[in-house]
């Protein structure tokens, strides 16, 4: 699949901002093109970030300009030997070039590769650290140290945006989504990758925007530095970015367990647990500052094997049902996706195939604001019909829900069919003889153990809708995961429903849908039909 070309935001070899003089073009982000750009006043090699404000209409520019300043004066005054350098910030003025014109220019010390193109090497992603893992896990950490010292909180952080110098440097780098905390966090439009967001950002999320804090980075920098150490191999299993997000969320529950590889030396373990709490509380009591302690004083050097490096996984003391890691996909995807998370949060449209979806991850997947009717013929598989009798102020609600469970057989359709088939869409029904209330018919006390606050009001409440619906997403993906470790792979919906009648034991050990809860099923089914036309 060919890059994404940010028309207007190259610059041609040879043009000149100021004393930087463009030799060549290194890759292209969400923001724009990074170019190679040399000074022909002292021979000092750059690179040159276009952020390209002047391209957007006006209604979108005000946001994106907002996001630029936020980049561009973040990265001046992050001054750090491990944090890019930023030489220069430039408006691009120029008559010749109007396409140009209003264009912001960032002249920043220029790096050789990032971690991300050294774990996209051939042969890595087989167990074993990267060169010089240890010194560039020093270097992460205590740019973090640095800009988590000064308030701020990276958001992004992530093998792509580690840059590795020539002369051995390692610096942080895109300060896109970098944020300021006010008081303990703070929002932005989205984060970074799906692969280095904490658990928690799944159900922090607020009306398309994401609920940062500093734990945040130390999430991600255990996830990377558990790839940096093994070649590659992200710490939760699974073959997609969303794959392994559900993994980090199970484990999260308390369902399944963390295992780091095998590869991963034993002096690196504890902190890399440590950094992988499942929550941001029992995160919270490790500082960037003791981090980069701890790295550089446990683990200086130790990015030889681990004796026992090999395949496979161990169990982290305390674990539940473990997980193993897995190989992360290409770097490609990532892109695509954070292209499309910055494209959704500010409105930019968007370049290419593949879009939609991460557009989709970005926003919730709403896609649907209760006004507007959802389905069309672009519409994700699964999406409401604009036509259907499912009350419009509960389709965003249903959808989001849905959105959250990274599996694809869990669909707003598909929850839309089991509520109608529980209540009827009725948020006060009641059976009292079954013990069962609400919208989703939970039982109380189920309900308590796997209860979200889905209207983050602070309360769990089964007779609330959107909480209700949302532990029912949540509920019914545990579910999904479950009949499909246990080989169950036909026809899911159903046993979904069936197990949501029951329980997940049941409809394992019948190995399909229990006769007791065959008409329920039918009936979700001919709603879900419904649903699916
Ligand atoms: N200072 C630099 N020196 C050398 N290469 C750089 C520098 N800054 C960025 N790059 C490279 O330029 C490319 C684009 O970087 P950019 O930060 O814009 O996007 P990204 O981090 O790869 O993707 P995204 O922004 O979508 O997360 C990447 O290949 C990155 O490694």
């Amino acid at each position: 699949m060919p890059e994404p070309s940010v028309s207007g935001s190259e610059l041609p070899v040879g043009y000149r901002l100021g004393e930087w003089r463009v030799t060549g073009r290194i890759g292209a982000g969400s923001w724009g093109v990074v170019h190679s750009a040399e000074s022909v006043d002292t021979g000092i090699q750059a690179a040159v970030k276009l952020l390209p404000t002047h391209r957007l209409p006006p209604g979108q520019r005000e946001a994106m300009e907002r996001l630029v300043e936020r980049e561009v004066r973040l990265s001046l005054e992050a001054d750090h030997p491990h944090v890019v350098r930023t030489r220069a910030s430039l408006v691009i003025h120029d008559a010749d070039r109007p396409e140009l014109e209003g264009a912001t220019a960032l002249v920043m010390d220029r790096a050789e590769r990032s971690l991300q193109d050294v774990l996209a090497q051939p042969g890595q992603g087989s167990g074993t650290p990267v060169a010089g893992a240890a010194e560039v896990l020093e270097g992460v950490s205590a740019g973090l140290a640095h800009i988590h010292a000064r308030g701020w909180v990276h958001g992004d952080l992530k093998p792509a945006n580690v840059l590795l110098a020539p002369d051995g440097g390692v610096w942080l780098a895109d300060f896109g989504l970098t944020v300021e905390l006010e008081g303990t966090h703070a929002y932005v439009p989205a984060l970074g990758s799906l692969d280095h967001v904490p658990p928690e950002w799944w159900s922090d999320r607020e009306g398309g925007h994401s609920v940062v804090r500093a734990t945040a980075d130390i999430w991600a920098f255990g996830v990377l530095a558990h790839q940096a150490l093994t070649g590659g191999l992200h710490p939760f299993p699974g073959g997609t970015a969303r794959a392994r997000a559900l993994a980090a969320q199970a484990y999260a529950r308390g369902s399944a367990g963390l295992r780091l590889d095998n590869g991963v030396p034993e002096c690196w373990r504890a902190l890399i647990s440590d950094c992988l709490k499942p929550d941001h509380a029992s995160r919270a009591v490790l500082e960037a500052g003791t981090l980069k302690e701890r790295v550089a004083a446990a683990c200086r050097g130790a990015d030889a094997p681990a004796p026992s490096a090999g395949a496979g996984t161990r169990d982290v003391p305390g674990a539940g049902v473990p997980v193993g890691p897995e190989p992360v996909g290409g770097r490609r995807a990532s892109r695509r996706r954070r292209l499309a998370v910055l494209a959704a949060a500010i409105g930019v449209p968007l370049l290419g195939a593949g879009a939609a979806t991460g557009a989709l991850l970005a926003n919730d997947g709403s896609g649907d604001d209760g006004k507007s009717p959802s389905a069309s013929p672009s519409a994700p598989p699964g999406t409401i019909p604009a036509d259907s009798d499912v009350p419009r102020e509960l389709r965003p609600v249903i959808t989001r829900a849905a959105r959250m469970c990274a599996d694809k057989e869990v669909t707003p359709a598909l929850l839309a069919a089991m509520l109608k088939a529980e209540s009827g869409f009725d948020a006060k029904a009641a059976r009292p003889r079954e013990d069962e209330y609400g919208i989703a018919m939970w039982t109380p006390s189920v309900f308590k153990g796997w209860a979200v606050d889905g209207d983050k009001d602070g309360d769990k409440d089964y007779m609330s809708p959107p909480d209700a619906i949302t532990t029912m997403s949540s509920y019914v993906c545990w579910l999904d995961q479950e009949f499909k470790k246990e080989g169950l792979r036909e026809n899911l919906p159903a046993l979904m429903a069936a197990g949501y009648r029951t329980s997940s034991r049941t409809v394992i050990d019948t190995r399909g849908v229990p006769a007791r809860t065959r008409d329920h099923v039918n009936r979700v089914e001919r709603y879900l039909k419904d649903y699916t036309r």
